[in-house]
């Protein structure tokens, strides 16, 4: 299968040596000092389970690199206008783009059935460029669980045991498209399923990031070392709560225990990636990962006063950073 990976850092360099190791025809869209990297020793994926080695073909432009079977992209979402702009070359008419990223995702309301069928998610898709070039036909979406950063050019570290996948169409089907992509993955040893309700997997995952991103900004260290406070902890499983309010109001009550939750955290020393971009200077997900749930909540008149608090404290660091700017209104 030939895959393409549309922004190959943390999780995507680690979805690359994935494939890498299961046999799949790979290559890679990168830029700068880890495209040059990759271009010179290959891709190094750090796992708990051991070390892969990949060489992929790599490339900034993908016109360099061609139209492919499927393509995973893998950046921050506010980088995704650049990739619809970007991507064209690497697409055949049936070719699917997998979406791997954190947060309420653009497609969100394709195929949703209902009043909200059809509608955008502009915390997402700020100018409406991804769902009108890459469009919602071609996209699976993806939740991924795998604490990873980039510690050095073209070294990918995982911090996290258990990684696991999860693809999902729009629609709910199983398909063929989602189904050889899953495969492809597993077959490089990373667990890897098609779930019936990608909607519900993503609120899912999104409690995660609701609990620990906006506290580690602000304490500015790692899940272990901030939530070795138990007022810290306290507060992050009042935030799982309210998420999962937001949720079930949303149709998609997401079951088990938000001190569960808050405790897996607690055991890993990663920074999430919002405080690594905060700390490399990049654009921060504030908005498609915390604004927009603030929005649903508030349009749900689903109370979420910590959720709130933190959220604008960690924009105000973000803004202060010059990484975020918050949308007129
Ligand atoms: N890191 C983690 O542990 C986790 C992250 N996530 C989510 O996964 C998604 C990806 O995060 P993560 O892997 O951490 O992000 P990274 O910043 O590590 O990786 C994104 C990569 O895409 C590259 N990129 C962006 N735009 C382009 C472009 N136009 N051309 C070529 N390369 C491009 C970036 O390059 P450059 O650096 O030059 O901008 C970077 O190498 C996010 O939504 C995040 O929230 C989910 C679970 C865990
Ligand atoms: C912290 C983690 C692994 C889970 O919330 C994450 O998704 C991130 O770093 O963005």
């Amino acid at each position: 299968m030939k895959v393409c990976i549309f922004g190959a850092g943390a999780i995507g360099g680690h979805l690359a040596g994935r494939l890498a190791k299961g046999g799949a025809d790979l290559s890679v869209v990168a830029r700068g000092a880890h495209l040059a990297a990759i271009r010179e020793r290959g891709l190094t994926v750090r796992t708990p389970d051991g070390v892969i080695e990949a060489r992929p073909r790599a490339a900034a432009d993908p016109a360099e690199l061609g139209p492919q079977d499927a393509v995973i992209v893998c950046t921050k979402v506010p980088a995704l206008g650049g990739v619809a702009r970007a991507i064209g070359p690497l697409l055949r008419p049936e070719t699917p783009v997998a979406f791997v990223t954190n947060g309420i995702p653009w497609w969100y309301f394709a195929s949703h059935g209902g009043p909200e069928e059809g509608q955008r998610v502009p915390e997402a898709d700020p100018d409406g460029s991804v769902w009108d070039l890459v469009g919602p036909r071609r996209a699976i979406g993806g939740v991924i669980y795998s604490a990873c950063h980039v510690p050095e050019p073209g070294v990918i570290e995982v911090t996290s045991r258990g990684s696991k996948l999860l693809l999902g169409e729009p629609d709910g089907s199983r398909s063929d498209r989602a189904v050889a992509l899953a495969a492809a993955l597993k077959a490089g040893g990373l667990p890897c399923s098609v779930s019936p309700d990608i909607r519900t997997d993503v609120w899912a995952k999104l409690l995660n990031n609701l609990s620990n991103g906006p506290i580690c900004v602000l304490t500015r260290r790692n899940m272990r070392d901030t939530f070795r406070d138990a007022v810290v902890r306290d507060a992050a499983v009042q935030v799982v709560r309210e998420g999962m309010a937001i949720a079930a109001a949303m149709g998609r009550p997401v079951p088990g225990e938000a001190e569960e939750r808050v405790t897996l955290s607690a055991d890993i020393p990663h920074k999430p990636s919002i405080l690594q971009d905060l700390e490399a200077g990049r654009p921060m997900e504030v908005d498609a990962l915390f604004r927009v749930v603030l929005r649903l909540a508030r349009e749900r008149g689903v109370p979420a006063p910590m959720l709130e608090l933190l959220v604008t404290m960690m924009a105000q660091a973000a803004e202060a950073a010059g990484l975020y700017r918050r949308a007129e209104g």
